[in-house]
C-alpha cells in the first residue's frame, strides 16, 4: 500500500497511540520484576526490532543492571538464573530462534515481546508479552500506513521505555543518578 499524500504525522500518532492503548500495564510491571529478579539480563532482536533491543540494554546499565547485548564480542555465556529479552515482531527470526532455544536447555528465562504469541520462539519462551502492530511481511494488511515492521518496532521502544520507568521507581533511582552512568566516551 503506498500512503497518501496528506497527514502522514497524524496518522502515524494515531496509530501509535492506538497500538501503546492496548499495553497492559501488569506485562509492566511483570517484566521490571522479572529484571530485578534476574541474575543478568540479555537483550536479543535481529535489524530494526534489535536497535530498539540496544537501546532498552543502554538504559538497564544507566539503571545499574548487569545486562548484556546478544551478539556483542564482549557478552559472556548465559546460564540459569539469568534472563533473556528478546524482541521479535514475528518470533521467526533463525537466529532468534536459536537464542531461545539454547538459554531455555541452560534454564535461563526467556520473554518474548511479540505481534505473534503462538510463534515458534513464543512457544519456547517462558513469558510472552504481545503488542499490537503490523508484522513485516503482512505488506497489505490495513493496521498501519507505515512500512514493514514499523508500528511493532515503535511499540516495542516505547514499551521498553514505559519498563525502564517502572524500574526508576522499583529501583528509586532518578534521571540524575542514572546519568552519572551514562557513556562519557562519546
Ligand atoms: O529490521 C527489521 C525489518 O526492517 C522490519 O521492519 C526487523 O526488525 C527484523 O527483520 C527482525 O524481524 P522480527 O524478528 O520479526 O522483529
Amino acid at each position: 500500500m503506498i500512503p497518501s499524500k496528506t497527514a502522514g504525522s497524524s496518522k502515524v500518532a494515531a496509530e501509535l497511540y492506538q497500538a501503546f492503548q492496548q499495553i497492559n500495564e501488569d506485562e509492566v510491571t511483570g517484566l521490571a520484576e522479572r529484571i530485578t529478579k534476574a541474575n543478568r539480563v540479555f537483550v536479543a532482536g535481529a535489524g530494526r526490532s534489535g536497535l530498539m533491543g540496544r537501546a532498552f540494554a543502554m538504559r538497564l546499565m544507566q539503571l545499574g543492571i548487569p545486562v548484556y547485548v546478544v551478539g556483542e564480542t564482549v557478552t559472556p555465556a548465559i546460564k540459569a538464573g539469568d534472563l533473556l529479552v528478546i524482541g521479535s515482531g514475528s518470533g521467526e527470526t533463525t537466529p532468534l530462534v536459536a537464542f531461545a532455544n539454547k538459554s531455555a536447555s541452560l534454564h535461563a528465562d526467556v520473554v518474548l515481546i511479540t505481534l505473534s504469541a503462538h510463534s515458534t520462539i513464543g512457544r519456547m519462551a517462558n513469558h510472552t508479552i504481545t503488542l499490537t502492530g503490523a508484522r513485516k511481511d503482512q505488506i497489505d494488511a490495513d493496521v498501519s500506513i507505515q512500512p514493514l515492521g514499523s508500528l511493532y518496532e515503535q511499540t516495542l521502544l516505547l514499551f521498553y521505555d514505559v519498563v525502564i520507568i517502572s524500574l526508576m521507581q522499583m529501583l528509586e533511582m532518578d534521571t540524575s543518578r542514572m546519568y552519572e552512568n551514562h557513556a562519557n566516551l562519546e
